[in-house]
């Protein structure tokens, strides 16, 4: 197996990011076969001689391993930084956190813009649709190079949720607990509304070239901001943006954030039009349109109750993970009543589950968010699930 590491920087907690590429390749759902699987990761901590600390932080969709330093191309503190590091809700003083670019990602793991062995060309439009189950299955392959038997725990908000989903559900016996965020067990007709006008404003623009944009030294900008603007009106609330922004105008229109395409009308914008445009612009500087379409994809696919003969409760029979579900008050993309549907599931099954909704007026990206109430959460889900581990191996 091929490894690279890049070096160590000490902006945050202590960490290491590497890039690793594993025997084997991948065998997708669709019936292809990845000849070739690098996955991209950052850890933080030190595995514990008995292996038994791991905890996996899964992504959203437009996050990366960069969960807890400096990103590379936006010059951000990590995406979770407030979450991850000595002494945090997720400490690094006492667990080994590991998180990675998920497959179809853009920064470093296996995606769009890998080579495909058989065409020595990058895929680009044409990489395989994928599904949350390859995506976590190149997660485990991770896992496995890392000499990890059983993750302590799988955590992960929005798309990670589901990806801790798929991990209890694939994956039984090696994950002790479980912290799916402001997610669901499935994808909503809602939801897959909103990434299908995400995926037409990409289409749409001139620079789409049929997914092959690169061979024409071009990005689908416009579309591909539009579809991140529109999209991120779905991680706030109406309370969010009427208190960030309210009906205000920027005067200073002339100075304001540029429309990707069409002058602001009547010489002046509001506020939140300026704001999204800017969400819209830095996103289309750190994320690549065919790793979007590939991740919305496999988003819309997900579906665990239809998986296993339409019952919520039979991926989780048996199961020994204990579970907190957490959900957002204001979140309306993945809505409180989502996980309840998980819990009723999972209690239904007969597995260890508790239940938290933090009162927020901030919607969906809440979970990115500092949240006190969330943090606490956080914290004493891990510190009970490791006593619980501790009086299992005294048991044992
Ligand atoms: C789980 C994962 O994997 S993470 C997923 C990937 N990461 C993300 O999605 C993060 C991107 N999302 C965000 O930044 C979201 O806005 C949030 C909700 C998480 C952050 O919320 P907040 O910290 O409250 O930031 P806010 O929404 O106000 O946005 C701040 C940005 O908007 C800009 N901004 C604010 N008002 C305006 C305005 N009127 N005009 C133009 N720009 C504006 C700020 O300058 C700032 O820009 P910067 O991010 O380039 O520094
Ligand atoms: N804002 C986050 C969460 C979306 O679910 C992201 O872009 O990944």
């Amino acid at each position: 197996m091929g490894i690279s590491v890049l070096p160590i920087v000490v902006d945050g907690p202590a960490h290491e990011h590497r890039t690793v590429c594993l025997e084997g390749g991948l065998d997708l759902e669709c019936g292809v076969h990845l000849a070739s699987l690098e996955v991209a990761y950052c850890t933080y901590g030190t595995l514990s001689p008995t292996r038994d600390n791991a905890i996996l932080v899964c992504h959203a969709l437009t996050g990366d391993q960069y969960l807890a330093e400096q990103h590379p191309l936006t010059g951000k503190p990590g995406w979770w930084s407030r979450m991850v590091g000595p002494g945090l809700p997720i400490d690094t003083d006492r667990y080994f956190v590991v998180c990675s670019n998920v497959l179809g990602g853009c920064m470093g793991t296996t995606g769009p813009r890998s080579i495909c062995a058989t065409t020595g060309k990058a895929w680009d439009s044409a990489f395989p649709p994928i599904t949350m189950h390859d995506i976590v299955a190149a997660q485990a392959k991770l896992i496995d190079h890392l000499g990890i038997g059983r993750l302590f725990a799988v955590i992960g908000g929005s798309m990670g949720g589901m990806q801790a989903l798929t991990w209890a559900a694939d994956f039984p016996d090696r994950v002790f607990a479980a912290m799916p965020i402001a997610t669901s067990p499935f994808h909503s007709a809602q939801n897959i509304a909103f990434n299908e006008v995400s995926r037409q404003a990409i289409f749409a623009d001139p620079d789409w070239h049929d997914g092959h944009y690169r061979d024409f030294d071009a990005i689908p900008a416009r579309g591909l901001g539009v579809a991140r603007m529109m999209a991120h009106i779905t991680y706030l609330s109406e309370e969010a943006l009427s208190r960030k922004f309210g009906r205000r105008i920027r005067h200073d229109a002339a100075t304001a954030v540029p429309a990707s395409s069409s002058p602001s009308l009547f010489g002046e914008m509001f506020e939140v039009e300026s704001y999204l445009r800017h969400q819209g612009s830095s996103f289309v500087r750190r994320f690549d349109a065919n790793s979007y379409l590939t991740i919305t994809r496999a988003m819309d696919y997900f579906d665990l109750a239809a998986e296993h003969d339409g019952d919520l409760a039979n991926p989780f029979r048996e199961s020994q993970t204990r579970f907190c579900v957490v959900s957002f008050s204001s979140d309306w993309l993945f809505p409180t009543s989502q996980s309840r549907l998980l819990v009723r599931a999972l209690n239904r099954a007969g597995a260890n589950v508790s239940f938290v909704e933090i009162e927020s007026d901030r919607g969906h990206d809440a979970f990115l968010l500092e949240e006190p109430d969330f943090d606490r959460t956080i914290r004493g889900f891990i510190n009970g699930a490791a006593e619980h581990a501790a009086l299992l191996a005294g048991e044992g």
